[in-house]
């Protein structure tokens, strides 16, 4: 069969097909980890943006001005990912992308717009935040991309290589050579391919959106009763995570992630500022032993709310996504359905999660339905011996 040709992805420092009969190129010599292309020295890396059709021009999107955070989040309400039937796309909030987008260590010139010079309007959008994460044994300074939007009206105008390798130039002139991003289009060439499953918290909305559908020989009564959670968690000592607990739930991450061959790697500044709860954007929870005081286990879900496309009754779905769960004492089971239960009180439609880290253990038992589509995870300029099953993969990328 004929192989698709990436004509940009094929001038990137990420694992190829050589040629193009489908084998791994690399023929013989043995495959390494590690990074593919060596850093280069600072003043080799272009100076200069790279150019941009004419009528437009870059921008770099301050996130701490509110207005300009408007122009981004209605870019993205309008213009970013949709499902493959195209009947929901992803509704990141404001809140929520000053969240994503600011992390400890965060360089602003990797939020990077592209405005069109006379309207001035935000027509483009890729951005970088650093993050540690371990490959291996390697611990790895990266830059995480996110967020690569172009308007509707200029697709398939080869603007998102433009986008791409300018964020590259930028991470390059911070002496950052590798790079981390998930998608669910197939590109030159995932590191792991993740199956999302979906729990119905809100049956009856739903299946009236369309997002799922009655099973056969199944009643509206009996599915609602199907899906039907407590309106109180069981695990003795579950609560909200505060402040207080982040040096706790710091070393009961890096025990956890320790089993995958990628993972990030957190330290308390990070699971402070990506963790403690925040309204409407991210939840997280501990148990506190009521005993020994010992914070044993850890759950958290953030908030993503996907605009439902032309349906006349409902705009919005409300979904919560798992993000880190660690179970030490608490069976993960029962940890991750407390997490529904904590969900569907606080009015979520649906809680999604990939099958990656221990997550496969519960997914069926806890009533998720498989999704329709993949995510695939990329390393950019870092090569890996092998493909990971999901189960080996301890990121999760927002
Ligand atoms: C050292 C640090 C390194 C940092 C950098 C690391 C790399 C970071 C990489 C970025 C990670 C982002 C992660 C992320 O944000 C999460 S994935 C979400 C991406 N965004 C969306 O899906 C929003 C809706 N779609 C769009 O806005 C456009 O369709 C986009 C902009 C997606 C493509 O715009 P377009 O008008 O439809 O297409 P052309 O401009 O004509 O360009 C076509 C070329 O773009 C390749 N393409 C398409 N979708 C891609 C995707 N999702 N990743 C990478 N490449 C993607 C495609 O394969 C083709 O190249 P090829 O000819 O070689 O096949
Ligand atoms: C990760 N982050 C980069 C956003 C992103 N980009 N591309 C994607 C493709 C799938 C998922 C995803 C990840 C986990 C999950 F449980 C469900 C998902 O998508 C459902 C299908 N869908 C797509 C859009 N609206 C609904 C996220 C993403």
């Amino acid at each position: 069969a004929l192989k698709k040709r990436h004509m940009f992805w094929e001038t990137q420092p990420v694992g190829q097909y050589n040629n193009h009969d489908g084998d791994k190129g690399g023929g013989e010599e043995e495959q390494v980890d590690g990074p593919i292309e060596a850093p280069q020295p600072l003043s080799d890396v272009r100076q200069e943006p790279y150019n941009l059709p004419s009528n437009y021009e870059w921008c770099t999107c301050d996130i701490t001005d509110e207005k300009v955070m408007k122009e981004v989040y209605t870019l993205l309400t309008n213009n970013y990912v949709e499902d493959d039937d195209n009947m929901f796309r992803f509704d990141y909030s404001v809140e929520f992308l000053r969240w994503a987008l600011n992390p400890p260590g965060y360089f602003p010139d990797w939020h990077i717009g592209v405005r069109a010079k006379e309207s001035k309007r935000l027509v483009a959008f890729i951005t970088g935040v650093p993050a540690h994460i371990r490959a291996h044994e390697k611990i790895v300074l990266m830059a995480e991309i996110n967020f690569l939007c172009v308007h509707k009206k200029l697709r398939s105008k080869r603007l998102a290589p433009v986008m791409i390798k300018e964020v590259t130039r930028r991470v390059h002139l911070r002496n950052i050579w590798q790079g981390a991003y998930t998608a669910g289009v197939v590109l030159p060439t995932p590191i792991a391919t993740c199956q999302y499953w979906h729990r119905s918290l809100n049956p009856k909305k739903l299946i009236d959106v369309g997002f799922s559908r009655l099973a056969p020989r199944m009643t509206m009564s009996r599915t609602i009763k199907l899906y039907r959670l407590p309106n109180e968690t069981v695990t003795p000592g579950f609560r909200v995570m505060e402040r207080r607990d982040v040096q706790a739930v710091t070393r009961l991450l890096q025990g956890y992630f320790s089993q995958f061959t990628v993972a990030p790697h957190l330290v308390d500044d990070d699971v402070e500022y990506l963790l403690l709860p925040i309204e409407n954007v991210v939840n997280s929870y501990v148990v506190d032993n009521p005993n020994s005081h010992e914070i044993t286990d850890f759950c958290s879900f953030y908030t993503l709310p996907s605009t439902i496309i032309g349906n006349e009754n409902y705009s919005l779905l409300k979904a919560a996504y798992s993000y880190y769960n660690v179970a030490t004492v608490t069976p993960l089971l029962q940890l991750m359905n407390d997490a529904l239960i904590m969900a569907k009180l606080k009015d979520y439609d649906v809680f999604n999660a990939l099958d990656i880290m221990q997550n496969e253990s519960f997914l069926k038992e806890l009533k998720f339905g498989p999704g329709d589509g993949h995510l695939h995870y990329y390393l950019y300029n870092y090569r890996l011996k092998a493909p990971l099953r999901p189960a080996e993969l301890g990121l999760v990328l927002l």
